[in-house]
């Protein structure tokens, strides 16, 4: 059995009770995504907003690094909420977020609108890009149905350019289990027609769960 949320890290940690951290990480996002492409503003423009930025993030920057984000094991189904973490996360603007909910039958589906800050070759989404995410729904799936495991090795197949700007639909499946090895399988689709597919290795922790 892994660990619980107590009641403290459910209000610390629940997106629904930090609606400010939310809205920043949201706001830093479209600024992000607006810094990467755009095109209207100039270069003296773009060079007095990064002096503006910087006294913003002097107004914030106090003390050391947000709590770390508690990890729970399951038995969970439902919507996967993330606070911290880089893809699901709701306080990292760095994150999607990716919205994933754990089916009753112990598959994973998520949805993606990837942003064009991971544009790859061919004005598509970055191989590395995918990866992360297959990797995150496949490791995820597992710590929902009780497993905390480490991704051993993980094999992506690109059989076609996901494009940018779409959504991106994700699934993930347990394959097999043998001992402390996992194997788990993902599936990135775009407009009905899969674009990457990939296999997780996943040893499951031979102690007690890691959070
Ligand atoms: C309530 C639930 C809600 C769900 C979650 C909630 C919120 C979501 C929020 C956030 C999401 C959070 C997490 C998402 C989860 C995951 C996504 C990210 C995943 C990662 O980002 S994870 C980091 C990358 N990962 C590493 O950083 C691993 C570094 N590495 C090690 O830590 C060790 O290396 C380890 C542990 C892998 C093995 O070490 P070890 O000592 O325990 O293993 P040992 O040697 O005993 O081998 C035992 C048997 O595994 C075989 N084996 C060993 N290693 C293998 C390998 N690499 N590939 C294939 N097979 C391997 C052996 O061959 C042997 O097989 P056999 O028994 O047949 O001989």
């Amino acid at each position: 059995m892994g660990q619980d949320w107590t009641q403290l890290e459910r209000a610390l940690f629940d997106p629904a009770g930090h609606p400010g951290r939310v809205a920043v990480a949201e706001a830093v996002r479209e600024l992000m995504r607006a810094v990467a492409t755009t095109t209207a503003a100039t270069d003296d423009e773009l060079g007095e907003v990064a002096g503006r930025l910087r006294q913003i993030t002097a107004g914030i920057v106090a003390g050391d690094r947000c709590v770390r984000y508690p990890l729970p094991t399951g038995p969970f189904s439902g919507r996967v909420l993330g606070s911290g973490d880089p893809v699901f996360g709701m306080f990292n603007p760095v994150a999607g977020p990716l919205v994933v909910t754990i089916e009753p039958d112990g598959t994973a589906a998520g949805v993606l609108t990837p942003s064009p800050l991971f544009e790859g070759p061919g004005g598509a989404v970055h191989g590395g890009y995918t990866a992360f995410l297959v990797d995150a729904v496949m490791g995820t799936l597992l710590r929902a149905l009780g497993i905390s495991a480490l991704t051993g090795t993980l094999s992506v197949r690109y059989l076609a350019l996901t494009p940018l700007a779409r959504p991106l639909h994700l699934s993930a499946w347990v394959e097999s289990t043998d001992g402390r090895k996992v194997t788990a399988a993902a599936r990135i689709t775009v407009d009905g027609r899969p674009t990457v597919t990939a296999t997780g290795l996943f040893i499951a922790a031979a102690g007690p769960a890691q959070g």
